[in-house]
């Protein structure tokens, strides 16, 4: 049975994990974190990341943990509103579309279990160092010891360490798109049923909406920023940057500050995209944000990651595991999916991407070859 070892627990790393056991592969999963990751805010499962989920027999659960928006407003610096809508939402589009809007930590936790089942997880160590040959992958963690897998993937996200070691420095495939983001938890303080609130302060805001049926909100900060520095990821300097570049703001800040410093899920990181000219390099590939990261702005990184699971663990199979025809199926079929959902995030600077464009390219790949 041939291995594989799959960096990073999140949506792309569960689903790939799930997908090769049922193909007849050994996965292996290895998460940085301690233990499941939780916080972020709700993400969206769209077209044809539908039938993904319907084929590892998650949609009822999925559907089960949808979020059930009725509308958002839209509020000015004081916090009075300007605008409402009862069709649709920034985070989740049109309300009538069938998509699915959940947690992040929901989708991942099912997905995680499903994989449990069936494939080994280690949490609490990374990758260090990767040494390919014709036979293999040697591996280094940072703590277990030192094993050698048929094939490796990078499925740790934006700053993916295996893509560092393989195809060398973030800077070289980062590309930045203008604005940071803070995502944290806090008590429903405002009160909120099932309603969204968008608020923009000059080049900053909020986006703040009611999750658990309405017991706490999950707050989103969005403020410009400089290119991100990779170096500057220590999470208590983030934290008091978000909280500086907060406090220049009016309306209910004072309260979400003190949200922001007692929360415990505290996420927060550069809208960015990776584009790469290729994902894979001998033995070892990417997936999932790790390889073509659209951010949070096209609104379907998730969806990115679950089609490219189920395609590079469909060509695995039907090559035997043969790695160089697999990587070569995989990335010919997804490329141009990547490319129409990238698009979205860039096709209409400081707003959300037509509804034509997302309709085509939430469905632009086949599963079926
Ligand atoms: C905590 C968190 C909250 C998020 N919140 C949102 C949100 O609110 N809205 C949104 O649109 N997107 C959010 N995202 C990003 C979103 O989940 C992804 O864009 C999308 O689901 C694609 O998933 P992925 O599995 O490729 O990457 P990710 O979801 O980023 O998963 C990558 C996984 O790899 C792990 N990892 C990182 N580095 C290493 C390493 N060196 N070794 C081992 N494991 C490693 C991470 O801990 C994580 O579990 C969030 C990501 C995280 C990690």
């Amino acid at each position: 049975m041939k291995t594989v070892l799959i960096s990073g627990a999140g949506v792309a790393g569960c689903s790939l994990a799930h997908w090769l056991r049922r193909g007849g592969f050994a996965p292996t999963v290895v998460e940085r974190a301690p233990a499941l990751r939780p916080g972020g805010q709700a993400v969206d499962i769209r077209g044809v990341a539908l039938d993904v989920v319907e084929r590892m027999g998650l949609l009822g659960p999925v559907r089960a943990a949808a979020t059930r928006m009725r509308g958002m407003s839209m509020l000015d610096a004081d916090g009075h509103e300007l605008h409402r809508s009862t069709e649709a939402t920034f985070s989740s589009g049109r309300l009538d579309s069938g998509d699915v809007e959940l947690l992040r930590e929901d989708l991942v936790g099912m997905l995680e279990q499903l994989a449990q089942e069936q494939a080994e997880f280690i949490y609490g160590d990374r990758v260090t160092a990767l040494d390919q040959d014709k036979h293999g992958v040697g591996v280094e963690f940072e703590h277990g010891a030192s094993r050698t897998f048929d094939l490796v993937v990078g499925a740790d996200g934006l700053h993916s360490a295996v893509r560092g070691l393989v195809f060398g420095p973030e800077a070289d495939f980062l590309h930045h798109l203008g604005t940071h983001l803070a995502i944290f938890s806090a008590e429903n303080f405002l009160g909120l049923d099932n309603w969204q609130l968008w608020q923009r302060d000059g080049d900053a805001g909020y986006g703040i909406y009611p999750v658990r049926d309405n017991s706490e909100l999950r707050v989103t900060f969005g403020f410009a920023s400089g290119p991100f520095d990779p170096a500057n990821r220590d999470p208590e300097a983030l934290r008091r940057e978000v909280a500086e570049r907060m406090g220049a703001l009016r309306w209910e800040t004072p309260r979400l500050l003190k949200a922001l410093r007692e929360a415990p899920d505290f996420y927060s990181d550069a809208m960015a995209q990776i584009r790469l000219d290729h994902w894979s390099r001998g033995r070892a590939v990417l997936l999932g944000d790790a390889g073509y990261c659209a951010s949070p702005l096209s609104g379907q990184g998730t969806s990115l990651a679950l089609v490219g699971a189920y395609v590079l663990a469909d060509a695995l199979g039907r090559t035997g595991g043969e790695h160089r025809a697999a990587f070569a199926e995989y990335e010919a079929r997804l490329r141009p999916f990547v490319e129409a959902n990238q698009a979205l995030a860039t096709e209409n600077p400081g707003g959300p991407a037509a509804e034509e464009s997302v309709e085509r390219a939430k469905n632009a790949i086949t599963l079926d070859v």
